[in-house]
């Protein structure tokens, strides 16, 4: 089922949660919205679910939203077919992990409900999806957060909905139970192909499920994007900073020559200040400057922890620190430790014209 919303803009009260939006989610895609907290992805959420109405705009464009070509914008939350997975949606305590998964296709009115034994056939299906058919008569106390979220998601299955919404599905678990989570949900919805939106606001968990991710802040639309899209052009400064570590070199340009306290770096730029902006893995080091490039830099700590070594690196010119990502053989070739002193070597750097949009292709240095 594809979600088209059409100009859903949201006051409460003075306050504006939304700007006036339009966005297009295909059938069976997964759309992750990420921004950070107070950027309106929940009330964007609510609003496709039903549970909080569009401001009305002005006649000539009126908002709406379509589940396929069905207008539900005045459709009552209970009659959108959806299925919701909230973070702290518990479970009904009292009823074991059947009942709660089975829950909602014994409410259904008598007409459309499946017999006891489709009902008992449907929930074992999604319990063994979920892989916890051998827990089915436990109580939710007796399961882990994990699980319990497993159930929800089942529960939100089981009436088989158009739509399946999950606000910070994970946000309660911890990262490890998260990870794992991630990868069972993006199987589970390669298995069935629903057509799901969720709202996180870690970058990671966007980038790891998302089909296309919708980056918003202020509540705006930055961009709507692939992962891969958004990670290699961000459209604005705002999805760079906000998609990973950013390192800056600011500072101010003359004949070709930044400079900024003793470090200088060569750039094909007109004269003005600058504010240049690197990703940890742009970051090279080496004992020397060379003679377009002198960024001295000490190295204030090191962890070697997973594939690459982290290293943070300070410096007089420096507002904040740096962060370098290397790989171990380079940590042993410089021997990393703290304290150690070397040059910093921008493998390239990108730079926002302005605030609005404007991505000048990363420059090699
Ligand atoms: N019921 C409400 N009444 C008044 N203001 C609200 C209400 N719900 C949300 N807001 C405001 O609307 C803006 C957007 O909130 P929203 O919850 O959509 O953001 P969010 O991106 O989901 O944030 P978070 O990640 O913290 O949940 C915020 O400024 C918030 O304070």
């Amino acid at each position: 089922m594809s979600i088209r919303l059409e100009n859903i803009g949201k006051h409460f009260g003075a306050t504006r949660a939304l700007e006036p939006v339009n966005l297009d989610i295909h059938e069976g895609e997964l759309v992750g919205l990420l921004g950070p907290s107070g950027s309106g992805k929940t009330t964007l959420l609510r609003i496709i679910a039903g549970l909080e109405n569009p401001d009305r705009a002005g006649t000539r464009t009126p908002a709406r939203i379509l589940f396929g070509q069905r207008d539900v914008t005045h459709v009552h939350v209970r009659d959108r077919r959806i299925g919701f997975v909230f973070q702290h949606y518990a479970l009904f305590r009292h009823m074991s992990v059947f009942d709660n998964v089975a829950f909602g296709l014994t409410v259904m009115p008598r007409r459309s409900r499946p017999s006891r034994g489709e009902i008992r056939a449907r929930v074992f299906r999604l319990l063994e999806m979920v892989k916890l058919e051998h827990l089915a008569n436990r109580y939710p106390a007796q399961l882990s957060g994990g699980q319990q979220q497993r159930v929800s998601l089942a529960r939100a299955l089981a009436v088989e909905p158009d739509v399946l919404l999950l606000d910070e599905p994970f946000g309660a678990l911890d990262a490890k139970v998260r990870q794992e989570l991630r990868r069972w949900l993006r199987h589970l919805h390669e298995e069935l192909n629903f057509t799901s939106v969720f709202v996180t606001h870690d970058q990671e968990e966007a980038l790891e499920l998302s089909d296309r991710v919708v980056v918003m802040s202020d509540g705006k639309i930055e961009q709507i994007d692939t992962p891969e899209t958004l990670y290699r052009a961000p459209q604005n400064r705002f999805v760079f900073e906000f998609l990973g570590d950013v390192n800056h070199l600011e500072g101010q340009v003359h004949g070709g020559v930044l400079t900024c306290g003793d470090a200088r770096l060569a750039v094909d730029l007109p004269d003005g200040a600058e504010d240049l902006l690197l990703r940890p893995h742009e970051v090279r080091l080496a004992e020397q400057p060379n003679a377009d490039c002198h960024l001295p830099v000490t190295v204030t700590a090191v962890s070697p922890i997973g594939a690459e070594v982290r290293v943070e690196l300070e410096a007089d010119w420096l507002a904040k620190p740096w962060l370098a990502t290397v790989r171990h053989a380079d940590f042993e070739r410089l021997s990393l430790q703290r304290g150690k002193r070397l040059f910093a070597h921008p493998r390239q750097w990108h730079r926002f014209a302005d605030e609005a949009a404007d991505l000048l292709k990363p420059h090699a240095a």
